[in-house]
């Protein structure tokens, strides 16, 4: 131990002199750590408090936040979060030349805590790994899910199972929808949605679809080892029932594969899948009852393209292109997911001449993108005719490509096909049959619920009537 006389003759002064001294030391060999290679550029970026960083600066909605920041700092803007520091991008250019044309460098994930806890570490769409295995198991998974939505439907009025299931769904909620505005006169459509983009993914995952007061539902993780284990049962190779069979089927060739994982890929899908369409759904119905205008004009072209004597079709989808570019501008105006799941670096790499580390972690910035003045005219206004081409007759491609809501490159969401799909066929489905509206008077609240996704905020005054049939 120190002399206790030696000690009392070091003043407080000194004592922080040394402090100060040490800190100036630790900070000399860190200025070397980071140094630049010769010739690139510094990642610009707000400047942080000590411990916290810019945490405050990002505030409660930290796409828009984020967005402001990138206004003053440019596409490639470094922050912090804490001691860690995040790369965040913005900018369509920027983003595609980081996750297309660099997407070795920008693929992997970083080593979140919070990823950790998503299924142990193996998860999909979290876990840090982003070599071999993984780019195996995604391309198990993406074979399985081509399999169970595009498998050919076993009735006439289907021609994918993904139809056959979505069909199903929707013409339930045509009726639950009827019946609890006559038993309430109003209702809130968010609960009876979930539950019906839940048991779509269900069916094809385990056959299996529930009632909509089933309790088993909600106990999720015990209902999915539960059709798990029963799956690897009544397992056959001739004959693949769903998803899970498909999985299994593929992880016995594959000796990687265990069932904690088949787990957590089934746990992958379901989370993806349900939530986002769902949300997708519910602010989809939030825009018609705040726009009758628009909803008026897809009801015009579901008359025209289907009709009122059949049900649509997948098949009707390029026929209607109004309905389409709504859709476009519900991805584009609500921006559910603002951001993708965090990116990590590889390797170290240069973006637009700034010089990137290795494993730092990377937010992209999709409200950006979607909100981004030089590339949307008037962005914060919704107008699915932005999308039409002059003569209002096609989807106009190069538009809707600057849509960025399901991330981009080796990345990008593998479920984006058939969420297209769920969303196209529920809403035709919904507004051939039905009218939406709000209780006269109800003021509509846009400001979206912060979590996971962005959310519109649950609303219970939503009203239908059934269509005339006049134009049938
Ligand atoms: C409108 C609905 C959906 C939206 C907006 C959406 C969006 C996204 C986004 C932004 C990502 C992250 C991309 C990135 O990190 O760069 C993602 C990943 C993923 N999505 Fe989706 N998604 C939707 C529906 C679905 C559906 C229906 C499924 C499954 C059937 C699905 C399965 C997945 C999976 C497994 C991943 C992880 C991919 C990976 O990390 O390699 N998603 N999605």
């Amino acid at each position: 131990g120190l002399n206790p006389i030696i000690l009392s003759h070091i003043t407080a002064t000194e004592a922080l002199l040394g402090v100060a001294v040490f800190c100036l030391f630790f900070m000399y060999v860190k200025s070397f750590q980071n140094r630049i290679p010769k010739g690139l550029k510094k990642i610009p970026g707000p400047t942080g408090f000590p411990l916290i960083g810019n945490a405050l600066q990002m505030g409660k909605y930290p796409h828009l936040s984020l967005t402001r920041m990138s206004q003053k700092y440019g596409d490639v803007m470094m922050i912090h979060i804490g001691n860690t520091p995040v790369l965040v991008l913005s900018g369509l250019k920027t983003i595609h030349q980081a996750l297309v044309r660099q997407a070795t460098e920008f693929m992997g994930r970083p080593d979140l805590y919070s990823f950790r806890c998503i299924a142990n570490g193996e998860s999909l769409g979290f876990g840090r790994d982003s070599g071999e295995v993984w780019r195996a198991r995604r391309k198990m998974v993406q074979n399985a899910l081509k399999a169970f939505a595009t498998s050919p439907s076993s009735n006439s009025f289907s021609t994918y199972l993904v139809e056959e299931h979505v069909s199903k769904e929707a013409n339930y909620l045509i009726e639950k929808f009827q019946e609890v505005m006559l038993e309430k006169q109003s209702f809130d459509p968010y609960e009876h949605i979930l539950v019906s983009t839940a048991n779509i993914i269900c069916a094809m995952c385990f056959s299996k679809s529930y009632h909509h007061d089933d309790e088993e539902l909600l106990v999720f993780y015990t209902f999915m080892l539960k059709e798990i284990k029963e799956h690897y049962e009544s397992f056959s190779k001739d004959s693949i029932r769903d998803i899970t069979d498909s999985l299994i089927d593929q992880s016995q060739k594959m000796f990687s594969i265990s069932s904690e994982n088949l787990f957590s890929f089934l746990n992958d899908l379901f989370g993806a899948a349900f939530d986002t369409v769902t949300t997708v759904m519910s602010w989809g119905l939030m825009y018609l009852v705040v726009h009758p205008e628009i909803q008026k004009k897809i009801q015009e072209e579901i008359d025209e393209v289907i009709g009122r004597a059949r049900k649509p079709r997948l098949s009707d989808r390029p026929l209607m292109p109004y309905t389409e570019a709504f859709i476009l501008e519900v991805f584009r105006h609500s921006s559910l997911l603002p951001f993708t799941i965090p990116h990590c670096t590889t390797k170290e790499t240069v973006l637009n001449g700034y010089y990137i580390p290795k494993d730092i972690c990377v937010f992209i910035n999709q409200w950006q993108v979607n909100h981004d003045e030089n590339l949307w005219k008037d962005p914060s206004s919704f107008n699915p005719e932005r999308f039409l081409s002059a003569d209002g007759k096609d989807v106009n491609k190069d538009e809707r490509e600057k849509v960025l809501i399901f991330g981009l490159g080796k990345r990008r969401c593998i479920g984006e096909p058939i969420a297209r799909w769920e969303i196209f066929l529920f809403l035709t489905f919904l507004l051939q049959e039905l009218e939406f509206s709000v209780k006269e008077g109800v003021k509509v609240d846009m400001t979206p619920r912060y979590g996971l996704s962005m959310k519109v905020k649950r609303c219970p005054h939503f009203q239908v009537k059934r269509r005339s049939l006049k134009n049938k």
